[in-house]
């Protein structure tokens, strides 16, 4: 008898291959109960911001993306020691991305393709990630990460106390299915070009109740039921053009308000309102803290892209150690100064 899937489906699917389950990868790389404690506080005091019980701004700042783990980590001590002396100004938390949505092609993070050669060694990525996740974590700081992959979460989010849904996934329902069960804080981006409703879509979406596919801690294929989650807000990225000055975010609070949701929103220095040039930020910055001083501002998060050397590189042999190989970060100098503005 002729098996008639194999005439029909996978016909472009290469290879399949088993991976570590995320029960398995927990059991190797445990959060332990002192971290477990340190997650729970830090994401408290993130919802704290976010429904302004806190005036403190949440500051989520580091590298476009991860790919070298001993730099990130530098970067991760350098940041460790600034967030405790402004930490009665801003709540800092890293961002820790390893999955990057590209507008067409190219490097999609660190878990994806860990040894930036399109080998895609995804098993090494998961491991050396939460490896990352529990160092950094030991230091002290809260991590922020992008969720792009649905699976993803699963190895992952017992470390995460604020997450983003980026740009180009905002409006899709995958991402606020996600969202909805999510245990932490999550940021919608505004759409790419600029569109601010589809965040606010996404954000009374994701406070509902959903059921859809996913998996669980053993790798088997599940119905998921979410609860919905009420610590979402909207993150201003810029779009067609900036939308940080205080036109652009007095017209999104004042779309938040009609919408029923409270006024509160992160800005984004970098993307499309630095137009991607890294020390673009520092304008964006100051005019957050400007709205912030002036008072009644819903303003209640920033995010900066920051690393060790400014600007970034191609991914070539010779890569230059702390530079970015996605989008341009400013350098550790120039963080430094803005942090303690
Ligand atoms: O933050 C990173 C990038 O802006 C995002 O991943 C899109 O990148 P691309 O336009 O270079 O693909
Ligand atoms: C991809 C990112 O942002 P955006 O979705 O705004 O393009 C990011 O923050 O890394």
């Amino acid at each position: 008898m002729t098996n008639d899937i194999h005439l029909t489906e996978d016909l472009r699917v290469k290879e399949l291959k088993k991976l570590v389950t995320p029960a398995k990868l927990k059991e190797e790389l445990p959060l332990g109960i002192e971290l477990t404690n340190k997650v729970l506080a830090d994401r408290e005091t993130v919802r704290d911001i976010i429904h302004l019980r806190d005036d403190r701004m949440l500051v989520v700042i580091g590298p476009c993306s991860i790919h070298d783990p001993s730099a990130a980590l530098d970067y991760a001590q350098r940041l460790a020691k600034v967030a405790d002396q402004v930490k009665d100004r801003y709540f800092i938390v890293m961002r820790v991305y390893f999955e990057k949505p590209r507008t067409t092609i190219g490097w999609k993070g660190f878990i994806n393709d860990p040894h930036l050669d399109d080998s895609c060694d995804m098993e090494f990525g998961l491991h050396a990630a939460r490896k990352l996740l529990l160092d950094i974590a030991m230091l002290g700081l809260p991590i922020a990460t992008e969720f792009l992959d649905p699976i993803v979460p699963q190895y992952t989010a017992d470390l995460v106390s604020w997450s983003a849904i980026g740009a180009r996934t905002t409006e899709s329902q995958t991402h606020r299915e996600m969202s909805s069960g999510l245990s932490m804080p999550v940021g919608f981006k505004n759409a790419t070009d600029g569109n601010i409703e589809i965040a606010i879509n996404a954000i009374e979406s994701a406070s509902n109740a959903h059921s859809f596919l996913g998996i669980d801690q053993d790798g088997h294929t599940a119905i998921v039921k979410t609860t919905g989650n009420p610590n979402t807000h909207l993150v201003l990225r810029g779009g067609k053009q900036p939308n940080y000055q205080f036109p652009e975010v007095t017209y999104a609070a004042c779309k938040l308000e009609a919408a029923g949701l409270e006024k509160t929103l992160m800005v984004d220095c970098s993307h499309a309102n630095a137009s991607k040039v890294a020390r673009n930020q520092v304008k964006v910055w100051e005019s957050i803290l400007e709205q912030r001083a002036k008072g009644n501002c819903p303003i209640t998060g920033a995010m900066v892209e920051s690393f060790i050397e400014e600007g970034n590189q191609k991914i070539s042999g010779n890569l230059t150690y702390g530079q970015s190989i996605t989008d341009p970060c400013i350098d550790w100098a120039t963080t430094e100064k803005m942090l303690r503005m």
